[in-house]
């Protein structure tokens, strides 16, 4: 592994007691797209303000490049932050926006001109130097806020919910051009937004946060894929989150029947929680799938219809289908094994236990015959 441009060792954050952040180990490696992902007030902008130097840690060190940097004021560490409501001067042009810090810098004036200009053209507004800033777009000041930060040349990028003002359709584009923005820069970049989509979309690695503490790292497949625990799963993407029991070895049972698995490394008769996305289940003929649904209602989402379903113990169902189902019908639902992803039981123990009470009072005929 390179070294790490960032690195937080332990990091604690308490206002008057109370923890915002809980012991938070997090390492960003140079050049990559890295998101912090959680929930309205889990501490995502505290971690970025820790990083940019306007809040001070509790507990634990805050490192760039090997370095403990605790100590080092915001102005002193080569990381500049893109905020939520861009922060523009609305009094200066668009160039004298993006002049800002390297006018306070002392940055002599032909310098400044060289790197305002390449700064512009890199965030596609080349010509729109002398315009006023309320003159500009959403999308357009949101360009200015990421070329008045770059302009300094960070070696890391903070950007907190940058794309929040803006609408669906711009938000997409940005997500492309903020994308290809840092793989032209090479230089770290992190993100935070709430939007699970979003941090898919757009990382190299996402560190999924809840009440101040990470809780999954990893690469957008596998925290989609392979989510750690009932909060993950809830939270990225849809899920079908169901109680169930590693019966044997690739053996798991829920919904009142036994199904092949992928090794989950489970011991057997622990409880745990399936998860199956919807677009990995396929609507049959009752007849031929051991789990059987009633369909409750239906969306049409433009390439699919959206399926709301209940299976006989009361599990709720969603299901992604091309196909619509007519309401009220029973019909069966399959999916292949390696969809099916197990996990240790996690939150919400009381109100899963008294399901799991019902599924094993539940009869097997069905399976046995
Ligand atoms: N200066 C402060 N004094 C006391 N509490 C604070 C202070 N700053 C933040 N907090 C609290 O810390 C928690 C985390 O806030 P933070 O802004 O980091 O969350 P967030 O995940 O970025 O949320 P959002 O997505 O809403 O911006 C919140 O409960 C917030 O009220």
């Amino acid at each position: 592994m390179p070294q790490p441009i960032i690195e937080l060792r332990h990091v604690t954050k308490r206002y008057d007691d109370h923890p915002i952040l809980k012991n938070i180990n997090l390492t960003l490696e140079p050049g990559k797209f890295y998101t912090l992902l959680g929930p309205s007030g889990c501490g995502k902008t505290t971690i970025l303000r820790t990083i940019a130097g306007f809040t001070d840690v509790t507990e634990g060190d805050v490192l760039f490049a090997g370095q403990r940097i605790n100590a080092v004021p915001a102005n002193k560490r080569n990381v500049n932050t893109v905020f939520q409501d861009y922060a523009l001067f609305p009094h200066m042009t668009v160039a004298e926006n993006v002049a800002f810090g390297l006018t306070l810098k002392k940055t002599p004036k032909p310098e400044i001109e060289k790197r305002v200009a390449q700064a512009l053209q890199l965030v596609q507004l080349a010509d729109y130097g002398d315009r006023e800033i309320s003159a500009l777009s959403g999308g357009q000041q949101q360009r200015i806020a990421i070329a008045r930060a770059i302009v300094m040349e960070p070696q890391v990028l903070l950007l907190d919910e940058p794309l929040s003002a803006l609408d669906a359709k711009l938000r997409r584009q940005m997500q492309y051009e903020l994308r290809d923005l840092q793989q032209r820069l090479g230089i770290t970049f992190l993100f935070v937004t709430h939007d699970q989509e979003e941090a898919l979309a757009m990382s190299d690695e996402i560190f999924v946060m809840n009440q101040g503490e990470v809780l999954q790292s990893g690469s957008p497949v596998d925290i989609y894929d392979e989510p750690i625990n009932h909060f993950v799963a809830d939270f990225i993407g849809e899920s079908n989150i169901l109680p169930g029991k590693m019966i044997a070895d690739f053996q798991v049972a829920f919904g009142g029947h036994q199904f092949e698995c992928a090794d989950a490394g489970i011991p057997v008769n622990e409880p745990v929680e399936i998860v199956i996305r919807p677009e990995d289940l396929t609507l049959t003929d009752p007849e031929h799938a051991k789990l059987t649904v009633t369909i409750d209602t239906q969306l049409f989402r433009g390439d699919y219809y959206e399926i709301a379903a209940t299976d006989r113990l009361g599990n709720d169902w969603l299901i992604h289908s091309v196909n619509p189902a007519e309401d009220g019908t029973a019909v069966g639902i399959t999916f292949r094994p390696q969809d099916l992803h197990v996990m240790r039981f996690g939150e919400k123990e009381a109100e899963f236990d008294a399901r799991l009470e019902t599924y094993e009072t539940e009869d097997e005929t069905r399976d046995e015959t």
